[in-house]
């Protein structure tokens, strides 16, 4: 697998090119703590300014192609991360540690937003219409907001990319990435693979940098820029929406999460474990829309409880290039003790640990699956986002509570509801603070819906038809009749 390392870029993509330099900055191996290669660190203010120049020089361009144009370069970027899956799953499964089925199974979510956004590039809105008293009137279209930077993290290290890149390109604009630092190696196999597929020098650009914010400085600062568009923690994201006000830019903020898991009295204890497996465990519990709070009617607790222990004894630990790998390292030392630290805080108050609760041996960075029993309400955890492999479980005797504790966060991102009760069920999601809710369902990401929080879980969508909107203008030409 790491033949790979040996075909990926190492350095900046700008204007179209590679820019070389000495490769400095160690990307390192979450399954064995060391380094898996190096990548040059751009010097955030220099690189970033040329970076902005090639998306300005090709803003105009760029915006007068035809969106059948833009679509088919969407398209076949599409098609050649489906070549390169073995590529780009390997990738992510060495810089990033999830199992390697999670990562083919990134490559083709990744991919999706590519093909989605293809074919909404030919699907503009716009319309035209009489005024009411039919004096004059009103014509409606939308145009490229402009040259945009785009935010990444590095928990999904394609499908973040992918989608702002694909709405951004599909609606006419030219854009700056700046992926996580931990993880830029899918983003640059991923900015040959659009080079491959057609698009222009200077449209897509990519800057590492271990310097984020000197880059976002830069940028933000220069009235070329029109947009940010930023995935990661809601302390960043806030940094950045005020750093927006300077300019008046355009935000899209993806930000943190704190998802509730709701199971019902009327739950289907098998459906609704398998759902909090995938919930908790995906992505080695790393995930921004992961279970981090467990409510759980008295009425099937001690069901859903063994049964959620059983399950998670059988995921098997280790890294995530090995075939038999179901739950992988975390990204880094740092998280480890996080998840460390949640866990004992919750267990000075009262917590039981069910199952797990370990560290793994050796130089990875590897967390057992834990899960916690008995979960005090005023445990950091219930307030905290976890970013690990911790199912924190507290059981709660009222529909009513289990709905007040859900709500109790300042986030308000993704929310798992599990009952076979119909209006049980849209009775409470229906009242639930959440941009997006799965029932009975352990995964509520799709390409076609529109994915985004309320509250501090941030502004915007990204997919759907919503996600090529955060690109556009709207402006409207009014007309004598
Ligand atoms: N809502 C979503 O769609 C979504 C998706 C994935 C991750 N997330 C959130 O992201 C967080 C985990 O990712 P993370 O640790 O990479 O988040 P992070 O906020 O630390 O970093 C995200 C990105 O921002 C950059 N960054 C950090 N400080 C910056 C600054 N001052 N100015 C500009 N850029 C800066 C980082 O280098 C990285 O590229 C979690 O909170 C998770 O919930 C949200
Ligand atoms: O980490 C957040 C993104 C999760 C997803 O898109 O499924």
């Amino acid at each position: 697998m790491a033949e790979v390392l040996e075909r990926t870029p190492t350095s900046s993509f700008v204007g179209g090119r590679f820019l070389g330099g000495t490769a400095a900055l160690e990307v390192i191996d979450p399954a064995t703590g060391a380094a898996l290669t190096r990548v040059v660190d751009a010097d955030a203010a220099s690189v970033g300014a040329k970076a902005l120049d090639a998306a300005c020089a090709a803003q105009a361009d760029w915006a007068a192609t035809t969106p059948r144009e833009r679509s088919e370069i969407l398209r076949r970027a599409y098609e050649l991360c489906h070549e390169r899956a073995d590529d780009l799953a390997a990738l992510m499964t060495l810089e990033m540690g999830k199992p390697l089925a999670e990562a083919y199974g990134e490559v083709s979510y990744g991919a999706e937003f590519l093909r989605w956004f293809s074919e909404e590039a030919v699907r503009e809105p716009g319309r035209f219409r009489h005024a009411p008293a039919a004096d004059h009137a009103v014509l409606t279209t939308v145009r490229p907001v402009g040259p945009t930077l785009l935010i990444t993290p590095w928990n999904f290290p394609l499908s973040m990319g992918t989608r702002k890149i694909g709405p951004a390109l599909a609606a006419g604009c030219t854009v700056v990435l700046k992926p996580a630092q931990k993880t830029p190696l899918t983003s640059l196999a991923l900015m040959a693979i659009l080079a491959e597929a057609g698009v222009p020098d200077g449209v897509v650009n990519c800057v590492v940098t271990s310097d984020s914010k000197g880059l976002s400085s830069t940028l933000m600062a220069d009235p070329r820029l029109r947009k940010v568009s930023f995935t990661g923690s809601t302390a960043v994201g806030r940094t950045l929406i005020a750093q927006s006000a300077e300019h008046v830019l355009r935000t899209s903020m993806e930000l943190g999460g704190n998802a509730p898991f709701l199971v019902l009295p009327s739950a289907d204890v098998e459906t609704a474990v398998e759902a909090a497996m995938l919930a908790k465990f995906r992505n080695n519990g790393e995930a921004c829309t992961a279970a981090n709070r467990f409510y759980v009617h008295s009425s099937v607790a001690q069901e859903f409880t063994d049964r959620l222990v059983e399950r998670t004894e059988q995921l098997v630990l280790g890294p995530g290039a090995d075939p038999a790998t179901t739950l992988g390292p975390l990204i880094d030392r740092a998280a480890v003790d996080s998840v460390q630290e949640l866990m004992a805080d919750a267990v000075e108050r009262g917590a039981k640990v069910l199952t797990g609760g370990g560290t793994g041996e050796g130089g990875g960075f590897f967390h057992e699956a834990t899960v916690l029993g008995d979960v005090p309400r005023d445990a950091r955890v219930q307030r905290e986002e976890i970013f690990g492999p911790l199912a924190p479980i507290t059981v709660l005797d009222d529909v009513e509570e289990m709905i007040a504790a859900a709500n109790a966060t300042e986030f308000g991102l993704m929310s798992y509801v599990m009952g076979e009760d119909l209006g049980e069920v849209t009775a409470v999601t229906g009242r639930l603070e959440s941009g997006m809710v799965a029932v009975n369902l352990g995964v509520g990401s799709d390409p076609s819906a529109p994915f985004g929080g309320v509250k501090e879980s941030g502004l915007g969508r990204e997919g759907s038809h919503e996600g090529l909107a955060e690109y556009l203008e709207t402006t409207y030409v009014r007309l004598p009749l």
